[in-house]
């Protein structure tokens, strides 16, 4: 039986790239409003109450609107907003990120979708963390560039579009310097770290896209672990995955904030110099895709019991 599917926001960024996923799909149906309703209360709790799943790709008030209209016990629904990512009663959405996660999400009626950003940190920071590794009480920090199309339909106009009231002629901007960002309780959360990162976020003159870095001074820590095991760690964590890949580190030519635009991957890298104790673990992936659309559908697919990685971009 064909699983019906609301998308809540879909002509926004990630909505229209959540649709591009599911196009020509035969395992399910994709229901979106007409322009006229599409922020019309009545129209969306009925789509929201008639669908099996349903995705929202809004902002986050608009979130928690959409989830407050839904009565429906059976509807499922996936989050791509921050409204939901450290909410009880919520699963959260990074199938790789814990070794019972995907079989959590698979039971799980209230799914949140991952940050951009903490995709990437997670990734890396996650599994060392849980081996011991890093120690969950170590001072972190990430240093992160993300494509425009992170800030959603008006920093898209700020960037493309002259006349835009914040249009900006910009290469490169450094933000989040109040060290509040909103993504960094989801990463101190599900990092099971005991204190905050510090974030330091810029966004570049690129669409889509997204580099995140975390330096780490081993030789600092008590456990001083050394690159391999840090590699080997990482590896294992993410055997047998097709969307998140630990690197060869061999071959630097292609550590570009391009290089997995327009896919779903999160390509993961652990450089460093033995000698000094040091290292760069540094995660690439693109926002728009294991950033926010890709995870979307993964969720999808596994909370519909369908091909996990059907629709998505390898
Ligand atoms: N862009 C990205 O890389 C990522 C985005 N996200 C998250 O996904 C969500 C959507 O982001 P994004 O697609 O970038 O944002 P956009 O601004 O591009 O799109 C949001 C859409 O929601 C619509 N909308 C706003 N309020 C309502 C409402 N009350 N009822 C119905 N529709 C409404 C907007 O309408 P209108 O077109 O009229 O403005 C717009 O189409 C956000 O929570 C964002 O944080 C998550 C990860 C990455
Ligand atoms: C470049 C840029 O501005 N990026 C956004 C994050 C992307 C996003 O939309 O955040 P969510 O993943 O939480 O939805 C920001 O830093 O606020």
């Amino acid at each position: 039986m064909s699983v019906k599917v609301f998308i809540d926001g879909a002509v926004g960024t990630t909505g229209l790239e959540i649709r591009e996923r599911l196009e020509g799909r035969g395992d399910l149906s994709v229901a979106t409003l007409p322009d006229a309703l599409r922020k019309d209360a009545n129209a969306r709790r009925d789509a929201l109450n008639g669908a099996d799943i349903v995705i929202l790709c809004l902002p986050d008030d608009a979130a928690r609107e959409a989830v407050a209209l839904i009565e429906n016990p059976a509807v499922k629904v996936i989050d791509a907003s921050t409204a939901h990512r450290v909410a009880t009663g919520w699963t959260y959405g990074f199938a790789e990120l814990e070794p019972d996660q995907r079989q959590r999400l698979s039971g799980a009626t209230r799914i949140s979708n991952p940050g951009c950003y903490p995709t990437g940190f997670l990734a890396l920071v996650r599994p060392l963390v849980r081996e011991g590794l890093i120690p969950a009480d170590w001072p972190l920090t990430l240093n992160a560039t993300s494509g425009y199309s992170g800030g959603g339909k008006s920093m898209i106009a700020a960037f493309e579009d002259a006349e835009a009231p914040d249009a900006t002629d910009t290469a490169f901007r450094i933000y989040g310097l109040d060290l509040a960002h909103k993504h960094v309780p989801e990463m101190q959360t599900h990092g099971g770290l005991s204190h905050p990162p510090i974030f330091a976020p810029a966004v570049v003159r690129t669409y889509r896209g997204m580099i995140v870095e975390v330096p780490l001074q081993l030789r600092a820590m008590a456990s001083a672990p050394s690159l391999t095991q840090i590699h080997d760690a990482l590896a294992a964590a993410y055997d047998g995955s097709k969307l998140v890949t630990v690197k060869a580190t061999d071959d630097t030519s292609l550590l570009t904030l391009e290089q997995t635009a327009d896919t779903d991957r999160l390509d993961l890298y652990v450089y460093g110099n033995e000698a000094t104790g040091q290292a760069r673990l540094i995660a690439i992936l693109d926002n728009l895709g294991k950033g926010a659309a890709g995870a979307a559908v993964q969720n999808l697919n596994i909370a519909a019991g369908l091909d996990e990685l059907a629709g998505l971009k390898l």
